[in-house]
């Protein structure tokens, strides 16, 4: 059923290298490879847009602060805008920035026809409300998907600009040939950026969905029975080997950083084992989330998502 070639899960980053033994080197989605072909994809149409229409998409990032771990995920959207052909514009605003001055700062972007894409990164500053800046940003420029009017079309079934982390997870999937409808699948993690978003992308394609959180009693029932288990909690390694069953297919979203390393949420190197396909972090979900971005900003100059 899992077609664990298909997106060239054939190369394996030096990380995974160092913790999969050999025989199971075939179970790694590779991420790296998939956002790769994503960006080749978004590199074609933004050229195609600059010679048809004469438009280079354009996207605009605003960074609250200096928080070290924003700052690199920032870099790293800039960086795949280069590759890809966007125009990317760094908004690096002071961390003692009002809500109301962040909120302007927001609609004088929306009103920029060289600006296609607005993305606020996360986390703000505690004393700042992102569920309110998020409304302020244009819907049809919001590359992130996460203003509530996407995120309402997104519940009733009308994918347009939805966010990217569980995007990117549902592409891995096409490309490895997973079957989501009627399975059980398995959300760990309730949060707006990735849990309820996923629960919506994989009730929309027809599976069983749990979704489990920090309140759950007796998570392993829940990750046992998982065909497919999709894990973002920020928990390094909550899931062990003993809490999935043989051949499920499982994405870490998530992301601990410890003494200069990054884990995931599951514990990788026993949980290979069992799984029939997983990602690895660093090199898995992440790098997809930012080749989704650079598609939605397309969509966004194409027109081909409107508000
Ligand atoms: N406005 C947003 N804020 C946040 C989002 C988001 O999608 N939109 N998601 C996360 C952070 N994030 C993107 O912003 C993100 C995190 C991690 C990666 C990534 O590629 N990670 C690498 C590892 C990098 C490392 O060495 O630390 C990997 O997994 O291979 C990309 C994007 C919260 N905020």
């Amino acid at each position: 059923m899992w077609n664990s070639s298909a997106a060239g899960s054939l190369y394996i980053s030096k990380e995974v290298k160092g913790v999969v033994e050999e025989e199971y080197s075939s179970r790694v989605i590779d991420g790296r490879s998939l956002a790769k072909k994503v960006e080749e994809e978004v590199k074609k149409g933004v050229e195609a847009l600059k010679a048809e229409r004469g438009i280079t998409p354009g996207l605009a990032t605003i960074l609250v602060g200096e928080d070290p771990a924003s700052k690199m995920y920032v870099r790293l959207k800039h960086k795949a805008c280069e590759r890809t052909g966007i125009h990317a514009e760094d908004h690096n605003l002071p961390a003692s920035i009002s809500q109301e001055e962040l909120i302007a700062h927001i609609q004088q972007l929306n009103l920029r026809k060289d600006i296609h894409g607005i993305l606020l990164q996360l986390p703000l500053p505690r004393h700042l409300n992102d569920k309110e800046a998020m409304l302020a940003i244009d819907p049809g420029k919001d590359a992130d998907g996460f203003h509530p009017y996407n995120m309402g079309n997104l519940l009733i079934g009308n994918e347009g600009f939805v966010p990217c982390t569980p995007k990117g997870v549902i592409r891995a999937m096409e490309e490895h040939g997973i079957q989501i409808q009627g399975k059980h699948a398995v959300v760990v993690g309730h949060s707006n950026v990735v849990g309820k978003p996923m629960a919506a992308m994989l009730i929309n394609r027809n599976a069983t969905v749990s979704v489990c959180h920090v309140f759950t009693q007796d998570l392993k029932q829940y990750t046992l029975d998982a065909d497919i288990l999709v894990v973002g909690t920020g928990v390094k390694h909550l899931i062990k080997a003993e809490m999935v069953k043989e051949g499920v297919v499982v994405f870490d979203v998530g992301i601990t950083e410890e003494d200069g390393k990054v884990y995931g949420d599951v514990d990788f190197e026993n949980v290979i084992k069992k799984a029939a396909l997983i990602t690895p972090v660093p090199g898995g979900v992440g790098p997809m989330t930012i080749s989704i971005l650079m598609q939605h900003v397309l969509m966004a100059a194409k027109g081909t998502c409107k508000a």
